[in-house]
């Protein structure tokens, strides 16, 4: 896989966000505009972040592409098809900032649940399971339950259930907001590792400049009240990713670059 962003770029779209605006009430019953005509292309095999402060709109935007939520104008298509379409393929892949596991069930068997739903013999969902367990790491923990893991451990597995539908398209609502630095640290780079060997598009949501830049091959700015999109910046740091790279020049010069296209003040 060629993970020059430039290379990538000429590949197909995959993701074609139209002018979407999505409109909420609040309590009083006032229209909350949550997102104000985004209009961008995600490409084949892209790691792109969706990045901006609370309330920007990020959220809404995955769960728009989701097919979790309808925009109130616009529309988004996915490989030229509608959302839903996409998701009844089963063709996403999603992974919260909780894991969202099943106490009563092993690590092996949160993993193979949706397999199970999707009506996969007992052997292939069991072999389709320890390929992800080996993937992650976590081979030896088949058999415990979700609460003998770490949070990274559980975060990990979340993952793994998420690519164990082999799915076109990863979305990531802030998978790794809630664990500590090094946990985090070493996510980014199993994330990379799977993502390189795997050669999905994966879509990110994060409110973190350093995390968006060490894994991205674009990062999306979103800037809030309305949610609308301020910048697109290529991360254009080479691939294979190494922790190194955050200290040199040119990961700072595209952390600033970043934050200084955040319309409305830092981040
Ligand atoms: N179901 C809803 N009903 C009403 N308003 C909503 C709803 N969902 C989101 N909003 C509002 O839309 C705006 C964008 O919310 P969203 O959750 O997408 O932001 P976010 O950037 O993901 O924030 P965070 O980083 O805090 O998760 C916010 O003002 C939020 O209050």
């Amino acid at each position: 896989m060629n993970l020059n962003s430039e290379a990538i770029k000429k590949n197909d779209v995959e993701i074609a966000i139209n002018n979407v605006s999505v409109v909420f009430k609040d309590n009083q019953g006032n229209d909350v505009k949550a997102l104000d005509n985004i209009d961008f292309d995600i490409h084949k095999g892209e790691f792109i972040s969706l990045l901006g402060p609370s309330g920007c709109g990020k959220t809404t935007l995955l769960r728009t592409i989701a097919d979790l939520l309808e925009p109130t104008s616009g529309n988004v298509r996915v490989s030229n098809m509608t959302p839903k379409e996409i998701r009844l393929m089963q063709k996403f892949g999603i992974v919260f900032q909780n894991p969202v596991l099943f106490e009563w069930r092993t690590v092996k068997k949160n993993i193979e649940l949706p397999l199970e739903i999707m009506g996969y013999s007992k052997k292939d969902r069991s072999d389709r399971a320890d390929e992800m367990l080996e993937m992650v790491g976590l081979t030896k923990f088949a058999d415990h339950y979700p609460q003998q893991l770490s949070g990274g451990m559980q975060q990990r597995v979340g993952i793994a259930r998420a690519f164990g539908i082999r799915p076109e398209i990863l979305l990531m609502d802030e998978p790794f907001s809630a664990l500590d630095e090094f946990t985090k640290e070493k996510l980014h780079l199993d994330l990379l590792k799977i993502w390189e060997k795997t050669n999905k598009t994966i879509v990110f949501v994060t409110h973190n400049i350093q995390e968006a830049v060490f894994l991205s091959t674009r990062i999306c700015v979103l800037s809030p009240h309305p949610g609308r999109l301020s910048a697109v910046v290529d991360a254009d740091l080479p691939y294979p990713r190494t922790i190194d790279m955050r200290d040199t020049p040119h990961f700072g010069e595209l952390v600033s670059k970043v934050r200084n296209s955040f319309e409305g003040g830092s981040l």
